[in-house]
């Protein structure tokens, strides 16, 4: 697509305070993370080190506990049992180096906040520990837009912008800060197939240029595919992890479920049939991974 880059150089505070003497430690370290609402244990003994410019594919049937993962992440639900590091703190407490693509949420109509709007307010109006210029933030919030393809509805009320388009600006507020971790809920979701390849795009250059690494929850792993490290793959209270090699077949997936699952690829694409509980009013409710329009 040829997108315009947005790569904004570390601050001298961001490069010290909390980047680790090793930069190719984890950001993220999870040890025997067990999450449960009451009774119901939505993933038990989890271990996870994600590392700087890693892309962690988190995948799994609804309810299995994917958004909690991430919330967990962000410090807004607290684990039920083991311990959690990101950027070597305790989570919640470097939030401006985190940015996070909530699962899609509409705008109410009647939103006078612009897009533009929006996106500044993922800016904290400060770079290298001064007082962001108005001219400055207008440029990065120009260059941000620009690069999710949303630069042609910057001065709309977002209210008044399509489910995908809102998706758009969303991400761009989510890279407003330059994050060292990207969060991702279901980005794709509602995105045309042209908007999903910038995104992608999008994503991908980043972790090359600014080792962003990428915790990136989605139903369809196809569109992913070519960047994904490392599959995490949640279900039935249990979960597996590794390549899409390892974690992407029939004998993995069905040993997890507890029943058979058929792994199949097809013209380079990966399609689960038989994936149990996966037809409860999800986008693809034949239990397929990776939809027919991708
Ligand atoms: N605060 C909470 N208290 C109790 N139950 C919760 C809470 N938050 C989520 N749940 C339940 O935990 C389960 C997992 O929710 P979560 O949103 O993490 O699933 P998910 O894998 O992201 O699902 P989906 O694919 O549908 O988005 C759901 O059944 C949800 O209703």
């Amino acid at each position: 697509m040829g997108r315009a880059e947005v790569v904004f150089p570390l601050s001298p505070a961001d490069r010290g305070a909390s980047r680790s003497a090793d930069p190719g430690a984890p950001v993220i370290s999870l040890r025997d993370g067990v999450l449960a609402y009451g009774d119901r244990v939505l993933w038990r003994d989890l271990r996870l080190d994600v590392r700087p410019g890693e892309f962690l594919a988190v995948l799994g049937p609804n309810g299995s506990g994917k958004t909690s993962l991430l919330r967990v992440l962000l410090g807004r639900q607290q684990l039920t049992g083991g311990s959690l590091a990101v950027l070597g703190r305790p989570p919640g407490s470097g939030s401006r180096h985190i940015g996070y693509i909530p699962q899609q949420a509409f705008q109410p109509t009647h939103t006078l906040l612009r897009a533009r709007d929006l996106v500044r307010l993922g800016l904290d109006g400060h770079c290298w520990g001064l007082p962001l210029a108005r001219r400055t933030i207008r440029h990065r919030v120009d260059d941000l837009l620009d690069a999710v393809g949303a630069a042609a509805y910057a001065d709309t009320p977002i209210g008044r912008l399509s489910g995908g388009e809102q998706q758009r600006v969303r991400i761009a507020q989510a890279l407003a800060t330059d994050p060292r971790i990207l969060l991702c809920d279901e980005p794709l979701l509602s995105l045309d197939l042209q908007h999903q390849r910038t995104i992608t795009e999008l994503v991908a250059e980043r972790r090359r240029s600014a080792g962003t690494a990428v915790v990136f929850v989605t139903h369809e792993i196809n569109p992913v595919l070519g960047l994904v490290d490392r599959v995490l793959y949640l279900a039935q209270g249990g979960h597996r992890m590794g390549s899409p090699d390892e974690v992407m077949t029939s004998s993995t997936l069905s040993e997890l479920y507890g029943t058979q699952v058929d792994v199949v690829r097809v013209g380079g694409r990966i399609v689960v049939v038989g994936e149990p509980n996966a037809g409860t009013g999800h986008p693809h409710d034949d239990g397929a991974e990776g939809g027919e329009s991708q």
